[in-house]
């Protein structure tokens, strides 16, 4: 490591935190990355892989695993990658807390509707909060392939200057933000509608179907962003409009490939309902849409906005039958398209 690399650390070691981890010391820097599975820990120590998580990659050997959180003392660069439901309790596990810290979780918490870095101020409030969100599957980010992310800072321009070096490398490219909400929105919101787009693949319903699901998915993100204070710009960029069709697009995505599944599912059905629960408590890793549809419906009506979409996934997660769920969506009255105008056209 030159002296001039800080040190950072990234908490969770699942394949978004491993994958960042090794996007962070392919510059030599020593990066410290605290999981919660002794296994992953021994692991990564004895053979610079983490096959529970991020099969298939060799580990830069400046990447240390620690089970004990004190070893992230001192360290002023802090990367937090949990499941967005387990963030409050892992930070408020932390013996001190970090100068920046980085929150890379993309959901809702659900027994209190609040975003990732309303939760962070609560559990760490001496720390400088930031949200990293944008395009980026893990395994093509660990496999060193290009991308961009937004970065938003709560510290504005002087956080930016202070943390984007540690962050930015030749194929991981941040663009600044001070829009905290937003960013949060996009990738929470998109994780969802990645969810009905995988439902539309499993019914087999096609091409077309699936990029109108994008669109009206989109405006329904544009109007609860609105209803919360982002500005749609920032819905436009990365951390939106940019995961959403990624995520919308792959099997590579564990939203949408969920969604696939509850699709098929529906498909075989003849109507009835369906038991999604077995299906969920199987994964090992985390759908966040999964946990972030049902807060956000709840969301949605308490602010009065139009998520129609959504709420069709919470129904779908909660067993009701997909192919009949598609069909009320499609039986809706007839609308004008740009969002805040209501009624049919005249
Ligand atoms: N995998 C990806 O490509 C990307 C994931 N993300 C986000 O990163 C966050 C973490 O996802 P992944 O790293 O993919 O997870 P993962 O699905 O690979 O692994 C599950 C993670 O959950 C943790 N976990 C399970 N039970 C827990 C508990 N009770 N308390 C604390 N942690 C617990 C495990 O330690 C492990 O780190 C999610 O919010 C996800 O949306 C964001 C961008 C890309
Ligand atoms: O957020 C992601 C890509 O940006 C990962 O999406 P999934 O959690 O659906 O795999």
């Amino acid at each position: 490591m030159s002296e001039t690399q800080n040190p950072v650390a990234v908490i969770g070691a699942g394949a978004w935190g491993t994958a960042l981890a090794q996007m962070l010391a392919s510059d030599g820097r020593a990066v410290t990355l605290w999981a919660r599975e002794p296994e992953v820990v021994a692991d990564i120590g004895a053979y610079n892989r983490n096959d529970h998580f991020l099969p298939g990659i060799e580990l830069h050997p400046n990447i240390t695993a620690t089970g004990d959180v004190t070893d992230l003392a001192g360290i002023d660069t802090v990367l937090a990658v949990t499941p967005a439901q387990h963030l409050g309790a892992v930070l408020g596990s932390l013996t001190t807390q970090p100068r920046d810290l980085i929150l890379c979780s993309k959901g809702i918490e659900r027994a209190t509707g609040r975003l990732m870095n309303e939760v962070a101020r609560d559990a760490a409030p001496v720390s400088a909060v930031a949200v990293l969100s944008g395009p980026t599957f893990a395994h093509e980010v660990a496999a060193g392939l290009p991308t961009a992310v937004t970065l938003a800072c709560s510290g504005g321009e002087e956080q930016w200057d202070r943390i984007s070096p540690d962050i930015a490398r030749p194929a991981f490219r941040p663009y600044y933000s001070d829009d905290l909400t937003g960013t949060e929105i996009g990738g929470s919101v998109k994780n969802v509608l990645a969810i009905a787009c995988g439902v539309v693949e499993g019914l087999g319903l096609g091409q077309n179907a699936r990029a109108a699901l994008i669109a009206r998915g989109y405006a329904e993100m544009l109007r609860f962003g609105e209803a919360l204070g982002a500005r749609a710009e920032t819905l436009a960029g990365l951390c939106g409009l940019g995961d959403l069709v990624l995520t919308c697009s792959s099997t590579a995505s564990r939203n949408f490939s969920l969604g696939k599944t509850l699709g098929e599912l529906g498909a075989q059905g003849n109507g009835e309902r369906t038991d999604p629960t077995s299906l969920m408590q199987d994964r090992t890793t985390v759908a966040e849409g999964a946990h972030t549809a049902p807060v956000l419906a709840e969301l949605a009506r308490k602010h009065g906005v139009p998520m129609p979409i959504v709420s069709a996934v919470d129904e779908v997660l909660k067993g009701a039958p997909a192919p009949v769920i598609v069909e009320a969506l499609l039986a809706r009255p007839l609308r004008r398209e740009v969002s805040g105008e209501e009624g049919a056209p005249a």
